[in-house]
């Protein structure tokens, strides 16, 4: 993204954000409630258009990029099933679909991603069960497990351990953890990192819909960012940092 700008009833949310993610990196989005974490996001994927500036997807506009299969993105508030009752695997297999030749059966790959999908969120044993049923962090987990059945190159999470239990977290953090592994690039939006904190290669800090920060997660970074903290980086009026063709320090 290069200048990216959005406005949503005509107020500025974004303001000329210069933001590049390499391939591999493991970026977290932090900020104060209301700072532009989500519209970031939302943003960066083409869901929300930009009022100002560009942004590519794998080199190409939102509106020309068809390789969805490459990007799983898991939002933030559920919305999952609807006034349908729906299970758990028929959510986790909905992760696929980008993945599906149209008009083309269910394949036995298909079957076996989503069956190690739920096995890696630890709903295997569930799998039946109507999603309405789980609590807010279980549903967390379907949404995860969701992108993770498409096997992505890219995941997008935002706020996935929000409201989420102890346990939750650890197993994302865990989950994380073997996809990093495999190089896969991670950019999520937290308040707090808990668990994942170790796995972050670079912090983006909004504030006022303005990048402050950008490099390395210093320890109080995640700190600082955190609702009721204003000041966000002790350096960051100094010294802000230009994120395009950022690279981490050794
Ligand atoms: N659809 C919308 N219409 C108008 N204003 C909006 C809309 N969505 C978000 N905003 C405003 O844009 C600003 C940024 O919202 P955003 O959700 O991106 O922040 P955030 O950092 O993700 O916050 P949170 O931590 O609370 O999720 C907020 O002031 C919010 O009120």
């Amino acid at each position: 993204m290069k200048g990216g700008q959005v406005s949503l009833d005509r107020r500025p949310v974004l303001r000329g954000i210069d933001l590049t993610i390499e391939p591999g990196e493991v970026v977290s989005v932090l900020g104060a409630n209301g700072s532009g974490k989500s519209t970031l996001i939302r943003a960066l994927l083409g869901l929300t258009p930009l009022t100002g500036g560009t942004t590519l997807l794998y080199g190409r506009p939102p509106a020309r990029f068809r390789d969805w299969r490459r990007i799983g993105y898991v939002p933030q508030r559920l919305s999952v099933g609807g006034g349908v009752p729906t299970t758990i695997r028929e959510v986790v297999a909905s992760g696929r679909i980008a993945r599906q030749r149209r008009f083309r059966p269910t394949s036995a790959a298909d079957r076996e991603a989503t069956e190690r999908a739920l096995a890696a969120v630890g709903l295997a044993d569930r799998a039946g069960d109507p999603v309405q049923a789980l609590s807010g962090g279980q549903q967390q987990r379907v949404l995860i497990a969701r992108a993770l059945a498409g096997e992505p190159d890219t995941y997008v999470m935002d706020e996935p351990t929000a409201g989420v239990d102890a346990d939750s977290q650890q197993l994302l953090a865990d989950t994380l953890s073997a996809l990093v592994a495999q190089g896969r690039t991670v950019l999520l939006v937290a308040h707090e990192l808990g668990p994942m904190e170790p796995l972050i290669t670079r912090a983006v800090v909004l504030r006022d819909g303005c990048v402050c920060h950008d490099g390395p997660p210093p320890h109080a970074v995640g700190a600082h960012a955190l609702p009721g903290h204003d000041h966000v980086h002790p350096h960051a009026e100094e010294n802000p940092v230009s994120t395009l063709d950022w690279r981490p320090t050794p």
